[in-house]
C-alpha cells in the first residue's frame, strides 16, 4: 500500500471509530485491527506493529466513567502520539553544519538507491540556505559515476570534483576534500561508490574514505521503494560506515515506505530528509510529526515556517507594504520570485491543512509553475513607474497593457490577470490592515512573542483543534495567503469580511480565542 492510502485508510478507521455514539471496546478493537492491517500492507515490521497495537490499546482502555467527547480526543491523540513514535528516534543529536568552517559530509548506499541525486538535492538545500558548497565524486567504480555527478553539480551549479584517471577512490575523495577546505568551501559533500550487492570490498571502501575524509557526517541513503529488505541493507552499512543520519528516497509514486521505516526503528538513526521526486528540489525535512501530520492530513504549517525561514529570500519592502495596507505589481513580482525559490509548488501546498496539496495536484505542478514564470515575465515587461503604481496606470491607459503583453510574448489577458492578481493581494493587505487595527491594544505586538508561536505550533499538532479549523476553513472562501493565483484553479480568493465575521461567530474558533485570551491575557 502506497503511503497516501495508508494515511487514507488510518484517518478512515479513525473517523468511524469517533462517528458512532458510544465508543466501546468492540469499535476500539475494529480500529487497532484496521490500524494494523494497514501498516502490516505498507510493509511496516509485524513486530513493531504488534508493539504499537499493545501500547495503543493500553492507552485506549474503555472505562464505563470516561465521557464520550474525551474518549474520541483521545482515540485521535492516541494514533497520532504512537505513529509518531513508531518512526522517531530519540536521544540522538543530529549534526547541524556551521557556516565560517568546513564541513565535511559523507554519503553511502547501495548502487541506484538515489545517492548522486540525493548529493545534488542536498548541495542545492544547503547552497540556498547561503553555505559555500562543492561535491566530490569518490565513486571510481562505476564507469560514467563521475559524468553523472558532474551533469547534476553543473545543472545546479555547485562547484565538483573528480577523477578520470585516478582509480583510487580514497585518494580521489582525499584530494577533493582538501581542495575546498582550502578554497574554504562550507560543506564538502562526498559521493561514494554503490555496487550492487553488500559486498565486504564496498565495506572495506567506506571505512578507508571515512578515515582520509573524516565526515563530520555520514549519511546512509535508503531506497524506500525496496521494502522489507532496507533493514538488512541499513544494519550491514551501519557496521561498517556508522553513519548517523539517513535520507529516504523515492517516497513518492509507489514507495510503501513501511520497510525502510523499520529500517530506521532497528537501527536508531533518524531520517533527516526524504526524497520526494527526480527533480533536484524534491527533498523535504524529515521530523516525525511533521511525516504523521501530512500522512494524516492534517497539515504541517511548523514545517512550511521552518522551510521558509532557512530560505534566503528577498522580502524588500513587500511585507512592510502589505501590513501598511498597500501592495504594488513590484511587491507581486517579488512575492512571486520568492514563491517560486521556495520549491516545488505542490510539496509547499503539501504544507497546507485542508487538502489543498490534493487541489493543487489536479491542476498540476508544472502548469502552475509555468503561469507563475509567464506571470513573472510580464512584470519583468513593466516600466519601473508600472511597477511602483497600484496598476491604475494601466486602466487609464489600455495601450500600456497592449505593449506590456507584446514584450512579454503573452496576451492581452494573461497581462489582466495579473493586474487582477494584484488587486486580490491588495484586498487582502486592506483587510490584515483593518483586521490588526481592531485588535486589542497590544494585542499585536503579543502575537509575535516566541510563548503565542509555540501555543500556535501546540495548536497546529492538535489533531482535534486542526480538525476544526479545517472545518471552518472548509465554510470560507480559502485559505489566506495562497488564495486567487491563476492556474490554482478552485483554491479560491482571500476571505473577505463577512467570512471572516462567520469564523469569529463560530463556537470552536470563539472556544479557542478565549483559551488564548486567558493563557495571554489578552
Ligand atoms: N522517484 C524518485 N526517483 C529518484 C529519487 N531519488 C533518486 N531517484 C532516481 O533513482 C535513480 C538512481 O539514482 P542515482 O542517483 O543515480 O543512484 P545512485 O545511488 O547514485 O547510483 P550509483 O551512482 O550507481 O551508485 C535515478 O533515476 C534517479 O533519478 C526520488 O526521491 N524519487
Amino acid at each position: 500500500m502506497v503511503l497516501a492510502d495508508l494515511g487514507r485508510r488510518i484517518n478512515n478507521a479513525v473517523s468511524e471509530a469517533t462517528k458512532s455514539s458510544t465508543v466501546t471496546q468492540s469499535v476500539v478493537d475494529t480500529l487497532l485491527k484496521e490500524i494494523s492491517n494497514a501498516l502490516m500492507e505498507s510493509d511496516v515490521d509485524i513486530k513493531l506493529v504488534l508493539k504499537l497495537r499493545k501500547k495503543l490499546k493500553a492507552t485506549l482502555e474503555v472505562k464505563e466513567s470516561d465521557n464520550i467527547t474525551n474518549r474520541k480526543k483521545l482515540i485521535q491523540k492516541a494514533v497520532f502520539d504512537e505513529l509518531c513514535d513508531l518512526i522517531d528516534v530519540k536521544n540522538v543529536e543530529i549534526f547541524k553544519p556551521r557556516k565560517k568552517q568546513s564541513n565535511v559530509i559523507m554519503f553511502v548506499g547501495l548502487q541506484g538507491s538515489g545517492k548522486t541525486t540525493t548529493c545534488t538535492k542536498l548541495a542545492v538545500y544547503y547552497q540556498r540556505r547561503g553555505f559555500k558548497v562543492g561535491m566530490v565524486c569518490a565513486d571510481t567504480f562505476r564507469a560514467g559515476a563521475f559524468d553523472q555527478l558532474k551533469q547534476n553539480a553543473t545543472k545546479a551549479r555547485i562547484p565538483y570534483f573528480g577523477s578520470y584517471t585516478e582509480s583510487d577512490p580514497v585518494k580521489v575523495a582525499q584530494e577533493g576534500v582538501e581542495k575546498f577546505k582550502k578554497e574554504k568551501f562550507e560543506i564538502i559533500i562526498v559521493d561514494t561508490s554503490g555496487r550492487h550487492r553488500q559486498e565486504e570490498e564496498l565495506f572495506k571502501e567506506m571505512v578507508e574514505i571515512g578515515e582520509v575524509v573524516k565526515p563530520n557526517q555520514t549519511i546512509m541513503v535508503l531506497d524506500a521503494s525496496i521494502g522489507q529488505a532496507a533493514e538488512a541493507q541499513a544494519r550491514a552499512f551501519k557496521e561498517s560506515s556508522n553513519f548517523g543520519a539517513i535520507i529516504l528516497t523515492k517516497m513518492d509514486g509507489h514507495a510503501k515506505g513501511g520497510g525502510a521505516i523499520s529500517a530506521v526503528a532497528s537501527s536508531n538513526t533518524p531520517i533527516i530528509f526524504i526524497g520526494t521526486g527526480e527533480h533536484i528540489n524534491d527533498l523535504e525535512s524529515f521530523t516525525a510529526k511533521q511525516f504523521i501530520s501530512k500522512l494524516l492530513g492534517i497539515g504541517d504549517i511548523q514545517g512550511l515556517m521552518e522551510h521558509v525561514k532557512t530560505l534566503n529570500l528577498d522580502q524588500g519592502d513587500s511585507m512592510k507594504n502589505f501590513q501598511e495596507g498597500k501592495f504594488t505589481l513590484k511587491d507581486l513580482q517579488s512575492q512571486m520570485n520568492n514563491i517560486l525559490k521556495m520549491g516545488p509548488l505542490s510539496k509547499i501546498a503539501q504544507m497546507l491543512p485542508g487538502g489543498i496539496g490534493e487541489m493543487m495536484n489536479q491542476v498540476g505542478e508544472e502548469e502552475t509553475s509555468n503561469r507563475f514564470k509567464r506571470m513573472i515575465c510580464i512584470m519583468d515587461s513593466m516600466t519601473k513607474k508600472e511597477l511602483e503604481s497600484d496598476g491604475s496606470i494601466f486602466i487609464d491607459e489600455p495601450s500600456r497593457i497592449i505593449r506590456v503583453a507584446r514584450g512579454s510574448g503573452t496576451t492581452v489577458t494573461e497581462v489582466e490577470a495579473v493586474l487582477l492578481q494584484r488587486n486580490m493581494f491588495a484586498r487582502m493587505a486592506q483587510t490584515t490592515k483593518n483586521m490588526q487595527s481592531n485588535l486589542p491594544p497590544g494585542m499585536a505586538d503579543k502575537m509575535q512573542q516566541p510563548q503565542f508561536q509555540k501555543a500556535m505550533q501546540q495548536m497546529q499538532q492538535n489533531p482535534d483543534m486542526m480538525e476544526n479549523i479545517q472545518k471552518m476553513m472548509g465554510g470560507m472562501g480559502g485559505m489566506p495567503g495562497m488564495g486567487g493565483m491563476p492556474g490554482m484553479g478552485g483554491m479560491g480568493g482571500m476571505p473577505s469580511m463577512q467570512d471572516m465575521q462567520k469564523m469569529m461567530q463560530n463556537p470552536s474558533f470563539r472556544q479557542m480565542a478565549d483559551q488564548m485570551r486567558k493563557q495571554f491575557g489578552m
